[in-house]
This record gives structure tokens, C-alpha cells and sequence, in this order.
């Protein structure tokens, strides 16, 4: 199992302290957020930081887990002891046991009996559009080269201006979608949703293409050709454009509009074509859908987060065409490198609000990973798949 690994930083063994644990349970993907504190190196707070005395520096671990493997989950979070550590306690030797640890999603509610009875521990459960909005937010101020822009096979990094970021529309694209004005810290509204996501995209594909897994069947995406399965305006029109309504021959009429043929079953298909089509059918039609809500509420910023998005590029391609096609180029896409962890990370930082409020997540920097749950230590953002298996260095501040 690719994630069940005992924890090492730096690259040796010395057992690390864990403080804090949060979890986001989702309908497809079980998201780990947890601290680990540096050794021995506290440090004072920058100079522009008021109100706080020392600094604890550490590595925020990102891992995931298929929830219908939610035992593989439970023996990770047993194997390396995560439970251990009660905070950003200073002390040395800090093995208090947690009582409860933070957590949100779906499986919060689903899983709690069985987080009880294996590991002795209750979830306190956060609700998940405010821990969407609360990492969404988080991300976008505190980490460097966080969003990006992808268009043409390029992506740019976004620098975020603090005092313009609000309002943005946050589209989590999970197993369902939900789409989420938000208007500044913890000020949103849920104002859309559609169940057409990664569930379907990834549940329709298995079924069609037998693949065995999500990344087998991103990777037929990758080789695919959509054209022998969708209809092409040129289809319809004898390979001509029908620009009077701004459409060119190559545009999809109908998604799937030619496995209509009557003499042609299933098999006659590839599947790497299928699974392009139906990444691009799913893509668009998210996009479009957020488009439409962008401009329902007048949002020029729309960003996409959720682990269906993988950093694929065809995937945030067809997104961010979407949007500039539809919006006639007024609305920007925007994709995260941490997509897959707002929820997660939001159920992280509301421990702040309860038992920490002491606490101040300062001065995040991405830092390629140093051997930490086993990470490719090249990492390179610019190209980054963040899967799961990433640490980025950061301080946490006392007051
Ligand atoms: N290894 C994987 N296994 C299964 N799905 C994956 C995998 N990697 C990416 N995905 C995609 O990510 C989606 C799940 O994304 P995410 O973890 O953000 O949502 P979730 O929290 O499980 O769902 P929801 O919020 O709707 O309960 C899947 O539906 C699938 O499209
Ligand atoms: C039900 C949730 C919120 C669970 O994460 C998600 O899967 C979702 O937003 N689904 C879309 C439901 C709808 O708005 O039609």
C-alpha cells in the first residue's frame, strides 16, 4: 500500500513528535493533515508578527487513503503513532493522548462508531463547506506559489494580493461538486452544486473501460482520442464551422453523440478514447456550471479545488478553456497545488478556534520534501502532482 509507511523525516529515523491530526472523510478519499514538529529548533517570531513570544518550527504531512480502504487509514494513523502528542507543547517527551481529533466530510458521521472502537477515539466533527472555505483561504494567504493559472499547456503562478482575494468562487470537485461563494473568512454561501463529479467520472469510466483503478484510468485519458466517440460540430455540418453562433468544426456538438451508431457496440471502442470523452464531457460541464455561477454573482475568480482535478493537465485544460470560452475570456480559472486537502486543512486549523487559540500558522513556505513519507525528493512545483505524499516546512507561532 502505497501511503502505509511509518513516518521518517530528513531522511532518518528518529522518531518525531506529532502534534495535531485532522481528517477529512470523503465519499471517495479519506485526506490526513498532521503536524510534526522540528527537533529542537524553536525559534523567535518575525519582527512584523505582534502578539506572539516563540516559534515552533515543523512540517505540515499531507497522505490520503481510499475510504473503502478506511482499515489501511486506521492502522497508518496507528503505525506512526499520530495519535501521540497533544499540541504544540514545547516539552520534550509529550505523549498525552488525544481524546478526540478533528474531522470532517461525510465519513465524520459515517466512521465515528469505527474510529471509536479500533483506535479509542472520538471524531469532533467540523462542518465540511466551512472547512472547504477555511483551507481554500488558507492556502491562497499563507503558501507561496500556491494557485496557478493553466492555459495551453502552461501553468502561471498567481500572486495573491491579501487585500483583493474575496469574493472567489470555490468549485470542490469531489466525488459530487460543490460550488461556494466566499466572501472572506469564514463569510460564504453554498450556492450550487451538481452530482454529475470524480465520482462519475471515475465510476461511469470503470465501468465502460474495466480500468482497476482512478490513475489507470486518467492514464487512457492521456493516449485518447474523443473524436472517435464525441460528434463534432464538423460532424453535423460537412466539416464546416457554424461561426454565425461562434462554434468551429472541432467544437463537441454531443458528448458521446457517435457511440449512438447502430452498428457498433462497446467493444468496439477504445477505452482510452472513452475515458478522454468522458473527461472531457465531465471537465467541461463543470466548468460551464461554474461559469454560470461566476456570473450569476459577478465573480471574476473561480477555483477549482478537489482530488478529481490531480493536477491532470487535460483535465485543468478543458476547465480553464471552459471558463475563458464561456465567459468570453472576463472570468479566470484558477487551479491549487494542495486541491485535494482544503477540507482537511480547514478541519486542521479549527483547532485553533477550540483548544489552541493561542496559536498562529505563520511563514509557510513550499519546500521540497526531505524524505518524508517516503516523497520524491525533486519535487518541482511547476510540474508538481501533489499526491498525497508531500510535507511543506512551516512555523507555528505562540502568543
Ligand atoms: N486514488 C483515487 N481513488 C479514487 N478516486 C480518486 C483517486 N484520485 C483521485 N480521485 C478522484 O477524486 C475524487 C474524490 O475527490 P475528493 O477526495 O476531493 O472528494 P471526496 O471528499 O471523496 O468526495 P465528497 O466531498 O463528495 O464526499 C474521486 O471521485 C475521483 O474522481
Ligand atoms: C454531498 C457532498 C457535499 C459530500 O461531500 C458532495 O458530494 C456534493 O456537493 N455533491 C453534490 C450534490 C448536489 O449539490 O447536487
Amino acid at each position: 500500500m502505497e501511503h502505509n509507511r511509518e513516518v521518517e523525516i530528513d531522511g532518518n529515523s528518529n522518531p518525531i513528535q506529532i502534534s495535531r491530526l485532522a481528517l477529512d472523510i470523503g465519499g471517495s478519499l479519506i485526506k490526513l493533515v498532521f503536524f510534526s514538529r522540528n527537533s529542537g529548533d524553536d525559534e523567535d517570531p518575525p519582527k512584523d508578527l505582534v502578539g506572539v513570544s516563540s516559534g515552533v518550527n515543523g512540517r505540515l504531512h499531507f497522505a490520503k487513503f481510499e475510504t473503502a480502504k478506511i482499515n489501511d487509514c486506521l492502522q497508518f494513523i496507528s503505525a506512526n503513532k499520530l495519535l501521540l502528542g497533544g499540541g504544540f507543547q514545547h516539552q520534550e517527551n509529550c505523549t498525552n493522548d488525544r481524546s478526540f481529533i478533528k474531522a470532517t466530510g461525510g465519513g465524520a458521521y459515517k466512521f465515528s462508531e469505527l474510529f471509536k472502537e479500533k483506535l479509542g477515539i472520538s471524531l469532533e466533527k467540523e462542518d465540511e463547506m466551512d472547512c472547504l472555505v477555511t483551507g481554500a483561504n488558507f492556502l491562497l494567504k499563507a503558501v507561496n506559489q500556491e494557485a496557478f493559472t493553466y492555459l495551453n499547456g502552461s501553468k502561471e503562478f498567481v500572486q495573491i494580493d491579501h487585500n483583493d482575494l474575496y469574493p472567489y468562487l470555490l468549485v470542490n470537485i469531489g466525488s459530487g461538486v460543490s460550488m461556494i461563494k466566499v466572501d472572506g473568512d469564514g463569510k460564504f454561501e453554498r450556492v450550487s452544486g451538481t452530482s454529475v463529479g470524480g465520482g462519475t467520472f471515475w465510476g461511469l469510466g470503470k465501468l465502460l473501460t474495466k480500468s482497476q483503478s482512478f490513475d489507470e484510468l486518467l492514464e487512457l485519458s492521456h493516449r485518447g482520442d474523443n473524436r472517435a466517440i464525441d460528434t463534432l460540430v464538423g460532424d453535423i455540418y460537412g466539416g464546416m464551422d457554424y461561426l454565425k453562433i461562434g462554434l468551429s468544426s472541432t467544437t463537441i456538438a454531443s458528448s458521446f453523440g457517435k457511440a449512438t451508431s447502430h452498428n457498433k457496440q462497446l467493444e468496439d471502442y477504445k477505452p482510452e478514447d472513452i475515458s478522454r470523452s468522458l473527461l472531457r464531457m465531465i471537465s467541461n460541464n463543470i466548468g460551464q456550471i461554474s461559469y454560470l455561477n461566476a456570473l450569476r454573482f459577478g465573480l471574476k475568480r473561480i477555483i477549482f479545488g478537489g482530488f478529481f482535478i490531480r493536477s491532470h493537465s487535460y483535465t485543468m485544460d478543458t476547465i480553464a478553456v471552459a471558463v475563458h470560452f464561456w465567459s468570453k475570456g472576463e472570468a479566470k480559472a484558477m487551479f491549487l497545488r494542495h486541491e485535494g486537502f482544503l477540507g482537511a486543512l480547514g478541519a486542521f486549523m479549527s483547532y485553533e478556534t477550540h483548544s489552541l487559540d493561542d496559536l498562529v500558522v505563520n511563514q509557510v513556505m513550499p519546500l521540497p520534501v526531505n524524505a518524508s513519507l517516503g516523497t520524491d525528493t525533486n519535487y518541482d512545483p511547476l510540474k508538481g502532482d501533489l499526491n498525497g505524499t508531500e510535507s511543506i516546512q512551516c512555523s507555528v507561532y505562540r502568543a
